[in-house]
């Protein structure tokens, strides 16, 4: 039979405000574990927690952006349960009326947009880190109360997802997103952006969704889509079998590629949730969010259509750019040095985002400035360079922060485009193969392209192609 996958997903982004969300405690990432607390968010008895009032402003931001419905009312909930890592044995968290419902997000895969639905947008507090220490002296687990009480939005999309890619391309929008919003540093690695995914799978055709299963665990884009497309054939094999897909909440082992069962569905928690009683609700007023909706920056999907109408780049192109806003800025300010965007959009989706992925790098981490992209472009176009030799200074200006017309300066890789200089070696390199000349002559064309490849490699790649062409065809 033929299955078709089902797939909603849960998000959790931190929002990057200087302080948490109801106390005044530093939010800073790493610090001396156990300092960036107060008795408010470590739940000592008799504290009141407060509203930061950038917590809700940030979660306008990205409601309205998520082109949700903004409640006139809501209120925050208790959601109750005991583990270390919670002092209060609470989480501060929003249930039956949360800040925001019913909007969406238009993604694209394999050339095809899809819109996908956002159930809610909540508020909500982070809980704390455990740190297992194992081993000889080990056995024993500390506990880091500095992330207890940073404020979260937690983002549920509706179960619109049909494969691991869409799922992926979901994840990365919501996070280009939050990114252009600025509301968020989400680094799926240090765990800024987290995502739990809850799928299923039913025959082809069907109107009637399976049991799903919720997959925690995964900490980067790949783990994510790994994760479900091993949960899909999991959840697959077993209906072939004849069996049925147990609820169950499941962990993703990332060394060893397979989800594996946390808890089932008897063990399911009851979080007894009842309406936060130290905090007032919160009618956000119309003006409030009309001034946010006015503020919002330019996001993803209107900065896409500008690059296509702007500079005439084909969507594949635009979308890759714009998936990070440090990605189009930096795109922007090579153009603006080297306004031949199509070459400088080949150049930033090829080498430049091959060379920051090896190093693990974000786009704006990038060792090379957008001035010296735009200046090893000229380079090429002048004809100083070869666009072989481009690509190499182009590695070399990540490896040593070098510009690019010191690093051509320095290792006299300047084109040769001397008629004369290269004349010999074109002389030189059709006497060293009579053979290909005699069957370029009888008319095999390719044999033209080994000579020129010839040339190339006496010089070590530094002469001019087009000059080398003319060269050989003059001779032959
Ligand atoms: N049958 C299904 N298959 C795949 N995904 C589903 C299915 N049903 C719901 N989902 C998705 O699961 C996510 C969570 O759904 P929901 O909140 O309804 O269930 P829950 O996880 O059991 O409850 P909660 O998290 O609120 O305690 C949503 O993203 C939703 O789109
Ligand atoms: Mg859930
Ligand atoms: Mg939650």
């Amino acid at each position: 039979m033929e299955y078709e996958a089902v797939i909603g997903l849960e998000v959790h982004a931190e929002l990057k405000t200087a302080s948490k969300a109801f106390c005044s405690c530093s939010t800073a990432f790493g610090g001396e574990p156990n300092t960036h607390v107060c008795p408010v968010c470590l739940g000592l008895p008799g504290v009141l927690p407060v509203i930061n009032r950038q917590v809700v402003e940030f979660g306008l931001k990205t409601a309205l952006a998520l082109n949700c419905r903004v409640a006139p009312f809501c209120k925050f909930d208790r959601k109750n349960y005991y583990y270390p890592d919670l002092p209060k044995n609470y989480q501060i968290s929003q249930y039956d009326l949360p800040l925001a419902t019913g909007g969406y997000l238009k993604i694209n895969v394999d050339g095809q947009e899809r819109v996908i639905g956002i159930t809610r947008v909540h508020m909500e507090e982070d809980a704390g880190k455990l740190v297992h220490v194992d081993g000889p002296g080990g056995g024993y687990s500390l506990v880091d109360y500095n992330r207890t009480g940073v404020p979260l939005l937690e983002i549920v999309s509706e179960p619109d997802l049909r494969s691991p890619a869409e799922a992926r391309a979901y994840m990365e929008k919501l996070r280009a997103i939050l990114q252009y919003l600025d509301v968020s540093d989400c680094k799926m690695e240090e765990g800024s952006l987290r995502c739990d995914a809850n799928v299923s799978v039913r025959p082809r055709g069907s109107q009637t969704f399976g049991t799903k299963t919720e997959v925690k665990n995964m900490n980067s884009f790949r783990a994510l889509q790994r994760a479900l497309e091993y949960e899909i054939e999991r959840q697959i094999a077993i209906l072939e079998g004849g069996g049925r897909v147990e609820q169950a909440t499941m962990a993703w082992d990332e060394s060893r590629g397979v989800t594996t069962v946390m808890r089932t569905k008897e063990q399911a928690h009851d979080y007894r949730y009842f309406p936060e009683p130290d905090l007032v609700p919160l009618e956000i007023d119309a003006a409030w969010i009309e001034r946010v909706r006015r503020e919002l920056p330019e996001l993803p999907d209107a900065r896409c259509r500008r690059l296509m109408d702007t500079f005439g780049l084909p969507a594949y192109d635009a979308g890759v750019i714009t998936s990070s806003r440090d990605l189009a800025d930096y795109f922007d300010r090579v153009v603006a040095r080297y306004p031949d965007a199509k070459v400088v959009s080949n150049w930033i989706m090829g080498d430049f985002l091959r060379l920051l992925n090896a190093r693990n790098l974000e786009p704006g981490q990038a060792p090379v400035p957008p001035e010296e992209l735009a200046d090893l472009l000229e380079l090429q176009k002048e004809g100083t360079i070869s666009g072989k030799i481009a690509k190499q200074v182009l590695e070399e200006m990540f490896a040593s922060g070098k510009g690019a017309r010191q690093i051509v300066q320095e290792r006299g890789l300047v084109q040769i485009s001397d008629t004369a200089a290269l004349g010999k070696i074109v002389d030189e390199v059709l006497a060293a193969n009579p053979n290909v000349v005699e069957d370029y002559r009888n008319g095999k064309e390719k044999a033209l392209g080994f000579l020129v490849g010839q040339v190339m490699k006496a010089t070590g790649g530094k002469a001019n192609p087009g000059l080398v062409n003319k060269l050989l065809k003059e001779r032959l």
